[in-house]
């Protein structure tokens, strides 16, 4: 099943123009400042605005068409949506709201759900009586109990603080492994690219920017105003060569005979995994040091190098086998280096500077991932 969105729409002073086909299974999010049309987008699909052009199709079925005049209101669209807030029913029981419009309640895919959000021993109480990061889930289970060909959520954890997006984290993750449906995802976060991701749409006045894999789009120049110039990183993926449980840390392939130390990741040899590194991180030699602290020492070529003259830094994009990585040195290291692009140098990255929080390990090709904890 393919989703092919087309949409035109004019939004004030934005002129909203897309074309897209989406994966059938996985996580896209869309992604970009605040007033990229990002919502406005997702309110076409679902059917809450009309657009002025433009068709969707959701495998064979044309849920809007304006040159036929087709436009299913979004109770006929079969799309589950999950806002900012909940939205749940104050005076429903979590039970009652999960099981609000639904024609057949078989109780059975309710306790399926509910088993798979977490929220089996919350059936009974009220929404005033859950957590923010309850509340979602309830929301959450509540969109898909209306079995959906697809799942809209608009920047479910933007109304969370920090330790409840975390724990919402796992939840949507399996999700997405476990429901054979697409799932599109608002955000500008991103914490949620790196966890949650598995395609990104970057969306800009109205427009598609890039469309593509996570790695792709986030390693690119494109995503660099995101960045701010002290945390600019890359994203790497790779599989997992083997663990070292003496020192408690595994090593990602990432070539023939190219490899990178990290700390421990929970999850199979030949997994693979999403790391965060960050540019600050990785540091340029000419020739490896004889002895040295640092256990990742890695070839690789100068692909790019920029600076501004108001700033002391020079980010350095580098190749490393199929990998893009990149470091942030001085200007003044990068002068004396005298590096230029094409140039063979060594990068040392800290192992232990890839935190926990970067670590995203992946137990499927499909990109379903699960964090390494
Ligand atoms: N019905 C409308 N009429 C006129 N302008 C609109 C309408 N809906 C949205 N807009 C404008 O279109 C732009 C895109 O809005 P939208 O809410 O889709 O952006 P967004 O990317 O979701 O932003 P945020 O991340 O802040 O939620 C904004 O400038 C908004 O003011």
């Amino acid at each position: 099943m393919t989703l092919q969105i087309t949409l035109e729409k004019q939004l004030g002073e934005i002129n909203l123009d897309i074309d897209l086909n989406l994966q059938e299974t996985g996580i896209t999010a869309l992604f970009g400042r605040s007033g990229a049309g990002k919502t406005s987008i997702i309110n076409l699909i679902a059917g809450l605005e009309k657009p002025d052009a433009g068709k969707i199709l959701i495998g064979d079925r044309v849920v809007f068409d304006a040159a036929r005049n087709i436009n299913l209101p979004p109770q006929k669209r079969q799309i589950g949506y999950v806002f900012q807030g909940s939205r749940l029913f104050p005076h429903y029981t979590v039970k009652g709201n999960l099981n609000y419009g639904r024609r057949h309640k078989d109780p059975e895919s309710l306790n399926t759900i509910a088993e798979l959000l977490g929220i089996e021993q919350l059936l009974h109480r009220y929404p005033a009586a859950l957590s923010g990061g309850e509340q979602q889930r309830v929301a959450i289970g509540r969109a898909l109990l209306s079995n959906p060909a697809m799942l809209l959520m608009d920047e479910p954890l933007a109304s969370l603080d920090e330790p409840r997006k975390k724990e919402l984290f796992p939840y949507i993750e399996q999700l997405a492994k476990e429901i054979n449906i697409p799932i599109i995802y608002v955000s500008h976060s991103l914490d949620e690219l790196l966890r949650l991701a598995d395609q990104m749409v970057l969306i800009d006045q109205g427009r598609v920017i890039r469309h593509g894999e996570v790695a792709d789009i986030w390693n690119s120049e494109a995503m660099l105003p995101w960045q701010p110039e002290q945390d600019i990183s890359v994203i790497l993926e790779a599989c997992i060569r083997e663990h070292s449980s003496r020192y408690s840390m595994s090593c990602l392939a990432l070539g023939d005979r190219l490899s990178l130390w990290t700390p421990f990741i929970d999850a199979p040899v030949a997994s693979r995994v999403r790391m965060r590194i960050h540019a600050r991180d990785i540091s340029l030699v000419r020739q490896p040091a004889e002895q040295s602290s640092i256990r990742n020492v890695i070839p690789v070529s100068v692909v790019d190098m920029t600076s501004t003259d108001n700033t002391s830094a020079c980010l350095i994009t580098l190749r490393a086998g199929q990998h893009i990585l990149k470091s942030s040195i001085s200007r003044w290291a990068a002068e004396e280096l005298a590096i230029h692009p094409g140039e063979q140098l060594f990068a040392q990255i800290k192992g232990g500077s890839i935190s926990r929080n970067d670590q995203v390990a992946n137990l499927q090709p499909s990109n379903a991932f699960l964090i390494a904890r």
